[in-house]
């Protein structure tokens, strides 16, 4: 037998197995790398974060993945070179990172890898029958099993496709495992690019746990901060503090068909994207408004976005309680907003339930990788439209 193989069966047995999970989001802000203790699996799991690092992309290799992200007409050339270089950057980032945590690769049973999303086409974007749901995560699995020597899951989204769903969001698996509670209706709300819930009905309730993108999260403030400012992000919300809401405006960037279908449904920066802002502002007259303006309605259409979906669903329910994860939670002014819209609802964040918010993505894929190795996809079956089955493909480093 494949010595590797072996290995890979003597880890599946294990009553806990180390698994890095890695998360690089549509934020393209770094790479989220967390150090997970997962013990058993399905309704037993026990996830313990063991140690967290953030690591910022350079200017240069974040303007790379720019040029082909979420974008329809690329340079192929750009995209193939990508795969490999950010599944070797990724493994360097990694191997790095261990030394610094004074760890062997030898004591890591796994690497969980997310990759890069470039693209995510489910057919309620392309309305294109031909095609059936796709997405599409660059930064090759076999790279980084080559580049630290540690077996590695990746590639999550497509068996998700494959079998009917959508490819996202993938977090209502650990987020059921981990969270359910016995008292309260949860909503396990991450405020990345893209905004999205998990919606974590208390146990013995009639109804079942599931997840859903809402829309934008921090996606259109960043471009939008990067296009007129050439910054990053709109830090601490200093510039659309000094700007005021346009309704004008909020109303145009409300109006469009994925606000109306039902949940769960996914969507990306394919759609919330400049040119979305650029025609809302055409459509109801308000392109010359001063940047501070314009963010500070981007900032008050994300937190509606997301109040109008927790009510939409949280109506009839009592002993509901927000947990918010993801980089919009350091964003003041959009917890402010989303507080204010949803005045009877209690917000906190995601670390009152003992995980580190920033952490929480990277550390679910560590625990679908556990469910892919070790796990039985019975427990899977819980999640309401969403497909039953283990995800990702496996790497041998040799
Ligand atoms: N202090 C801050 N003030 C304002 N915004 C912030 C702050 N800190 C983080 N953010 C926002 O959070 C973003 C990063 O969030 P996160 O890392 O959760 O996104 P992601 O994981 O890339 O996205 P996704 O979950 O959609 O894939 C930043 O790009 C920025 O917009
Ligand atoms: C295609 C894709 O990468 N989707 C991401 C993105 O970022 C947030 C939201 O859109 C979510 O659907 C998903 O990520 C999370 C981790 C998920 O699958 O649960």
């Amino acid at each position: 037998m494949n010595p590797q193989i072996e290995k890979l069966y003597r880890i599946a047995q294990q009553k806990e197995r180390r698994i890095i999970g890695l998360m690089s989001g549509t934020s393209l802000d770094g790479l989220d790398i967390a150090l997970c203790h997962i013990g058993n699996s399905g309704q037993e799991t026990i996830l313990c974060l063991e140690n967290f690092i953030s690591i910022p992309y350079e200017d240069t290799f974040r303007q790379y993945i720019r040029e082909i992200f979420a974008k329809r007409r690329i340079d192929q050339q750009v995209l193939c070179g990508l795969h490999a270089y950010i599944g070797k950057t990724h493994g360097t980032f990694i191997n790095r990172t261990l030394k610094q945590w004074n760890i062997s690769p030898l004591d890591v049973d796994l690497i969980a890898s997310h990759g890069q999303t470039v693209f995510h086409a489910p057919q309620r974007l392309t309305e294109q029958a031909s095609f059936p749901n796709s997405t599409l995560q660059i930064g090759d699995g076999d790279h980084i099993a080559q580049t630290t020597g540690i077996i590695t899951v990746s590639d999550f989204r497509q068996k998700h496709v494959a079998a009917g769903g959508e490819g996202a969001p993938l977090a209502a698996y650990g987020d059921y495992l981990l969270f359910t509670s016995e008292t309260e209706n949860r909503f396990l709300l991450n405020i990345g690019g893209i905004s999205n819930f998990t919606f974590l009905p208390k146990q013995g309730s009639s109804l079942k746990a599931y997840a859903t993108d809402l829309g934008p999260g921090n996606t259109m403030m960043n471009q939008f901060v990067f296009e007129q400012f050439g910054l990053e992000m709109d830090e601490n919300a200093l510039l659309a503090k000094n700007g005021t809401i346009d309704v004008a405006l909020l109303e145009a960037l409300l109006k469009t068909p994925f606000f109306d279908a039902d949940f769960p449904k996914t969507t990306g920066p394919e759609l919330f994207n400049l040119a979305y802002l650029k025609n809302a502002q055409f459509v109801s007259n308000t392109s010359s408004l001063t940047p501070e303006n314009v963010l500070a309605t981007l900032n008050k259409f994300t937190a509606q976005v997301i109040a109008d979906s927790i009510r939409r669903v949280s109506k009839d329910l009592e002993h509901v309680h927000i947990y918010v994860s993801g980089g919009g939670v350091h964003n003041p002014l959009l917890m402010k907003n989303i507080r204010e819209a949803l005045p009877s609802i209690s917000v906190s964040s995601f670390s009152s339930l003992g995980l580190n918010p920033d952490a929480k993505e990277a550390c679910l894929f560590a625990l679908l990788a556990n469910e892919t190795i070790a796990g039985s996809v019975s427990t899977l079956w819980k999640i309401r439209d969403s497909p039953a089955v283990c995800m990702g493909k496996i790497s041998l480093p040799y």
